[in-house]
């Protein structure tokens, strides 16, 4: 889904900002829907160990611009750069695709690969630091679809951490949570960013619960992007 190309449908200025610690760059991107706008003229980028708050209102163009970032979309103007493909993407969707069928355990356990851990215990110590942090170790035999919303979203973002990606791509995971919740999955996301480098992307309409969190906000109206910068100025 990821790809390394540097997509060029139209070439708004000759000179580019694009620098080499950018992972993400987009550049003057301007997405449409037949007549509706999802994005209009974003200059954006992220850099590698950056978290990222990408915040609005409904219908800013917050899914939009993941998805441009993923490579889902390609904008109908301007140009975007992305990593290339070496480096792990995980996304998180407002739809979380766990699977109802299976416990919480077994879901996580979809994460397990021999190429990021030394051995299967390694990997089962991360499920139970993870689960410990956010609260949920005496619920991981649960079946997914009993489980609530919140605890569906914990497992949702524990299972995209275990599989070690380099970068972290979410769309409002913490819908379901209280403020106390929310906080814990931000303190396994700040684990990761210091302890592994985790570029972390978040969307959330929920500007005054992230701000809370330390991080850069980049907030959208409209689809277009208004303010970049730290939470004491927004
Ligand atoms: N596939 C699509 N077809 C038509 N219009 C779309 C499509 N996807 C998004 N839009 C429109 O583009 C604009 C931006 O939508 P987007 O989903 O990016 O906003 P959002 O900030 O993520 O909203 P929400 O918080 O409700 O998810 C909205 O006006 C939306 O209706």
């Amino acid at each position: 889904m990821i790809n390394n190309s540097f997509h060029r449908t139209q070439s708004p200025q000759n000179r580019s900002n694009f620098t080499s610690k950018n992972l993400f760059y987009l550049e003057d991107v301007t997405v449409t829907f037949g007549t509706t706008v999802g994005l209009r003229h974003v200059q954006f980028s992220v850099e590698k160990g950056e978290v990222v708050f990408i915040t609005g209102a409904s219908g800013a163009g917050k899914t939009t611009l993941l998805k441009v970032l993923a490579g889902d979309i390609e904008p109908d103007s301007g140009r975007v750069k992305r990593p290339d493909s070496s480096v792990f993407i995980s996304q998180v969707f407002q739809d979380l695709r766990v699977f109802g069928n299976l416990s919480c355990r077994e879901n996580l356990n979809f994460s397990y690969d021999p190429k990021f851990y030394n051995s299967r215990k390694e990997f089962d110590k991360d499920v139970m630091e993870l689960s410990r942090i956010v609260g949920i170790t005496d619920r991981l035999d649960i079946k997914m679809k009993n489980a609530n919303g919140g605890l569906k979203q914990k497992i949702a973002i524990i299972r995209a951490l275990l599989s070690r990606p380099d970068i972290i791509v979410c769309d409002e995971p913490t819908s379901s949570l209280d403020a106390e919740s929310a906080r814990k999955i931000f303190d396994i996301l700040n684990l990761y960013n210091v302890k592994r480098k985790l570029t972390v992307i978040w969307a959330s309409h929920n500007k005054e619960l992230v701000k809370q969190f330390s991080g850069r906000i980049v907030h959208l109206d409209g689809g277009r992007l208004v303010y970049s910068g730290h939470a004491c100025f927004i």
